[in-house]
């Protein structure tokens, strides 16, 4: 093969990792870049993806970053563009999906036309007439209707995406999709959409949307959840061998949880170790408070186990936060605290290996460590790979973790199968 079959543009690095470690496992060679690049990306790879930190910020800076990695990928090589958003299609009210995508669409010309769907059967994601279900429940009655900076209302795809573009969304019914790849490939055609988005209830359907995709006569802007990418994967033959993942020296464990999520409330609720409390109220009333929960978690570290610091807790508790503090200001302070905790437990208490859980929490993480590219390794959990990060010359082990993924058991098992 010549060039990446795929290049990914991903709206948070959790989401990057999720798909990356999903390709890596079907066999292909996959480089995950984080933050818009500046200059040439890893053209070897069988997959390329472009993290970034777009999921909540204003639409015209997602669309500029999202176009900069698109023409970067493409540069590249990349044979189509895939664009990563939230197997919850996670947005505001602003966007961004719907932006990017109609940014992206007109970068591939006039005539292009986006087919995608969030569905991702092995995290539970179904979408059935254009009604996105997370696990038994529609998006709008799961717990993502209480996301803090993106709270799900409406399970109409259709719907949500048609107010976020200003193009047309249409809807290939599942329908189709059973009767199989040239139903798929009319439905398109007569959808008269420049979005449209597909159902699929399990891998077979998504093996039916990738192989309609190659019969589709426009230009493709491909999206979606790690679903979809999977499915293209195993249409693919692997053409570069993954390089093993380097040694990262013995050191110390940390987990800092930034997530909002269900099941991470559930991680944190089952850690058995040093559990200490970031909370953005204290940060904001009391200007020592942080410069106190580093010397507290330094004191943590001091013993061997792994210590968790988190900011994660119900849904009323961090509305109140929200009240009180505004919702950009209250999350800047969680991220901010957890990035500066993060550079400080490696660069003075010797951590090598740490979790961290949710997706804009790991975008300020990884960013405060200056971390240009991730080699992914292995997976702890499905969705969930470890990868290893450079921070000028000391490897760090990372395991970016998306909110809802993982066992309840999560910070204690994934350190087996640690790099
Ligand atoms: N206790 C809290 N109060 C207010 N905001 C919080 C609190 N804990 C976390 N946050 C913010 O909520 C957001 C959670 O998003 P993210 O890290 O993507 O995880 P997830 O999507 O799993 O909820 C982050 O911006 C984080 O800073
Ligand atoms: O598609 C998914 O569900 C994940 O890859 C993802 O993007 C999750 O986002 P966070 O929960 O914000 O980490």
């Amino acid at each position: 093969m010549s060039g990446p079959f795929l290049g990914v543009i991903a709206d948070d690095v959790t989401g990057a990792c999720d798909l990356a470690g999903t390709v890596a496992e079907l066999g292909h060679s996959t480089s995950v870049h984080l933050g818009a690049p500046h200059g040439d990306l890893d053209a070897d790879a069988d997959c390329i993806v472009v993290a970034l930190k777009t999921r909540t910020i204003d639409p015209d800076d997602a669309v500029a970053h999202s176009v900069a990695a698109a023409r970067a990928l493409l540069d590249a090589g990349a044979a189509r563009l895939y664009q990563k958003y939230c197997s919850t299609f996670d947005s505001t009210p602003r966007g961004n999906i719907g932006p990017v995508a109609d940014a992206l669409l007109a970068l591939l010309g006039r005539d292009a036309v986006s087919i995608g769907t969030p569905a991702t059967p092995q995290a539970g994601r179904t979408q059935y007439l254009g009604h996105l279900f997370v696990h038994d429940r529609l998006l709008s009655e799961s717990s993502l209707r209480d996301h803090p900076l993106t709270p799900m209302r409406d399970p109409d795809l259709v719907r949500v995406l048609s107010a976020q573009s200003a193009h047309r969304v249409g809807l290939v019914p599942h329908a189709a999709v059973r009767w199989g790849p040239s139903a798929v490939v009319d439905a398109v055609r007569s959808a008269s959409a420049e979005h449209v988005l597909v159902d699929a209830l399990d891998d077979g359907d998504l093996d039916v949307i990738a192989a309609a995709i190659d019969d589709v006569d426009s230009p493709v802007l491909l999206g979606g959840g790690a679903g979809l990418a999977a499915a293209l994967a195993r249409r693919a033959l692997p053409a570069t061998a993954a390089a093993p993942l380097p040694a990262v020296e013995p050191g110390r464990r940390l987990v800092l949880s930034g997530s909002g999520s269900e099941r991470t409330r559930e991680q944190v609720a089952a850690f058995a170790g040093t559990v200490l409390r970031l909370d953005p109220l204290a940060l904001a009333g009391d200007p020592d408070a942080l410069d106190a929960l580093l010397a507290a978690t330094d004191e943590a570290l001091a013993g061997d186990a792994a210590v968790l610091v988190s900011a994660t807790d119900e849904p009323d508790a961090v509305r109140r936060a929200q009240t009180e503090l505004g919702v950009e200001r209250a999350a800047g302070l969680v991220e901010d605290a957890l990035a500066r905790i993060a550079v400080h437990a490696v660069d003075r208490s010797g951590v090598r290996r740490l979790i961290v859980a949710g997706g804009e929490t790991s975008g300020a993480v990884a960013a405060a460590l200056g971390a240009t590219t991730l080699r992914i390794g292995r997976l702890a959990a499905p969705g969930v790979p470890w990868a290893v990060a450079d921070r000028e010359g000391v490897l760090v082990a990372l395991l970016l973790k998306s909110g809802n993924f993982g066992g309840r058991d999560l910070f204690t098992t994934a350190w087996e199968s640690a790099p």
